[in-house]
């Protein structure tokens, strides 16, 4: 007996037998049950339908018991609808588009519980028609992406108690999940112990066990709270491709200027106000597409005046031209300018104490001054007088709104003053560099090894940003501004540009003009400027640019181009700018 006991216990280990699992409740019982999980699991889907036959119900109770109550069924409808429509409400829903809907299915799903009250749910053809509401309003309802994924947003929700533990985050809880435009975010609590450095060594696990391509999480921490973080899972990468430039946002220098999206799909907003700013990069790394987003903002505000500075002959700045109220293209111009630049900046600081104010509020009246330098580097190299007076706007210029935004391809020490110029820019914008160095040249010592990887970015616009509020390393993508963009938004806002103020007029008016123009009439001022005036650009050249080719001043440039114009020898082609 036990021989075959043995025999028979070797004869089922070759031979499994498969493995049966017999329900120990009825099997009614475990069909409902089955039944109740499906309905329950795909409850937002079938929402259109239960909605349907919860009206049906409602009618038919109504009808039996108050038929008469039908006009009130209509006031609450009407009340339900507006609520809907006007606050979204008891959804919460915030978009136009879905308070439409919202209100359309209260007004229709109303009136159809209202006839039903006063005639009978099955009075013809009220069946058909909501059959026919269940139909069309359910088709916008099952094709909604918002929907969809909220709903697979819940359902990993509730697995993650299990997913959790599988990647050794046991404990941890999801408290809140918003679903966006780029895939969702979730806030978490974290075991007591745990703390968010776990959780980011674990991001490779949790992408594999959310099923997302690689690189789809980000974790962040929550300032308040060593124990709590935001997980961000991206569905789509905002960074794939081009991000198009919005179009302005900001007014007044006030506002912080948008710069483009980060990879959490979120907004880079900088402060300029009273800040200095250098964009570094390499060649190619879009550098010019940053200058010409905050060019863009800058000329939709009324209460800057903006200079510019190109060394590249104006290449990169022309196209803004009717929009810069002046434009250095020389090493000589861009002294002049800068030059100009501080006898402003030390009008306004006499200014300020002798009226014991401390900083200088930009207005349409009293507006800042930005200057914008493309390549610094050059302008180091070539005009060395001018690097003094840019490092004395940099020391100087913040209280009395004299700022400086300036972009450079090479981060050198020198170029930088050995940082002294570097230190005063609070704002610095990290695109691609060739060299891991160049990294601590233009943000700060010690910040790659901090972990801005600027070296690794791999398209042009991508940059890091280091500002107010911008302190850690995330990554950002500039918003692409074409060269139509910039036609349109130089055309749309040159008519709007305001005038330095008469203080700072009189500043530079009263410089004396130590440098002289190259050009051949430097001793013929008269001849100089019909020479300026024959060879103005289509869009004119402004009365500071006439200063500059002629050494004069102002009110000289004034008198001569009133002359000229009686006898026809000049012409203003729009408020400010004249030509031949
Ligand atoms: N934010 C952006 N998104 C997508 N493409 C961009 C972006 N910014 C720039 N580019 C593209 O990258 C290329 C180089 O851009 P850009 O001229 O701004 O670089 P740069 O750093 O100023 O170059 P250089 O040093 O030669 O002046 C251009 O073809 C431009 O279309």
């Amino acid at each position: 007996m036990r021989a075959y006991g043995r025999r028979h216990r070797r004869w089922s280990r070759r031979n499994p037998q498969p493995l049966l699992l017999l329900p120990d409740e009825p099997l009614f019982i475990a069909a409902m049950a089955a039944i109740g999980r499906a309905l329950f699991r795909y409850r937002s889907g079938l929402a259109p339908i239960s909605a349907g036959l919860a009206l049906a119900v409602a009618g038919f109770a109504l009808h039996r018991t108050h038929p008469g109550a039908w006009p009130v069924v209509a006031v609450v409808t009407a009340g339900a609808t507006l609520a809907a429509g006007l606050r979204g409400l008891p959804w919460g829903v915030t978009r136009t588009e879905e308070r439409v809907y919202a209100a359309t299915a209260t007004t229709l799903a109303g009136c159809w519980l209202a006839l039903a009250t006063a005639l009978g749910p099955g009075h013809r053809p009220l069946p058909t028609i909501l059959v026919i509401f269940v139909v069309a309003l359910g088709i916008p309802w099952w094709a909604h992406r918002r929907r969809r994924a909220r709903v697979r947003v819940d359902r990993i929700i509730q697995a993650w108690p299990d997913l959790a533990e599988t990647i050794g985050l046991d404990g941890s809880r999801v408290m809140s999940a918003v679903v966006d435009t780029w895939g969702w975010r979730a806030r978490m609590k974290l075991r007591p112990g745990q703390s968010v450095a776990d959780v980011v060594v674990r991001v490779p696990a949790i992408e594999s066990a959310l099923g997302t391509r690689p690189g789809a999480v980000r974790v962040e921490q929550d300032p308040a709270h060593a124990g709590r973080c935001t997980m961000r899972v991206l569905a789509v990468d905002p960074h794939a491709g081009a991000i198009p430039w919005p179009g302005p946002t900001a007014r007044s220098l006030a506002d912080p200027i948008e710069l483009g999206v980060f990879e959490d799909a979120t907004t880079v907003r900088v402060p300029l106000l009273r800040r200095h700013a250098l964009i570094g990069g390499t060649t190619d790394s879009g550098k010019s597409g940053v200058l010409n987003v905050v060019l863009g903002n800058l000329a939709a505000c009324s209460d800057v005046v903006l200079w510019g500075i190109d060394l590249k002959g104006g290449m990169e700045l022309r196209p803004w031209a009717p929009c810069l109220a002046r434009l250095a293209t020389t090493p000589d111009e861009a002294t002049r300018l800068l030059a100009d630049a501080v006898a402003v900046l030390d009008a306004r600081a006499h200014a300020a104490s002798r009226d014991n104010t401390r900083v200088w509020e930009p207005t349409p009246d009293t507006p800042a001054l930005v200057i914008v330098i493309d390549e610094y580097a050059e302008l180091a190299d070539t005009a060395p007088a001018a690097v003094t007076y840019a490092e004395s706007v940099a020391r100087r210029g913040r209280a009395v709104a004299v700022d400086l935004l300036a972009a450079t391809q090479r981060p050198t020490q020198k170029a930088m003053g050995g940082g002294a110029l570097r230190s005063q820019m609070s704002v610095r914008v990290c695109l691609r560099v060739r060299e891991r160095r160049d990294v601590d040249l233009i943000l700060d010592k010690g910040m790659l090894a901090a972990g801005w990887h600027a070296h690794t970015l791999d398209a042009p616009g991508k940059f890091y940003v280091l500002a107010d509020g911008h302190n850690q390393p995330r990554r950002a993508r500039a918003y692409l501004v074409t060269d139509d963009h910039v036609r349109e938004t130089a055309a749309r806002y040159a008519d709007q540009r305001p005038e330095l103020d008469p203080l700072s007029q009189a500043a530079i008016d009263d410089q004396p003009r130590a440098i002289e123009s190259r050009s051949s009439n430097a001793d013929d001022p008269e001849q100089a400027l019909l020479t300026a005036l024959d060879e103005a650009p289509d869009e004119g050249l402004t009365i500071p640019q006439l200063i500059d080719a002629t050494g004069m001043r102002r009110t000289w440039v004034y008198d001569r181009l009133q002359a000229l114009a009686a006898t026809g020898r000049a012409r203003q082609v729009s408020r400010g700018r004249w030509q031949a």
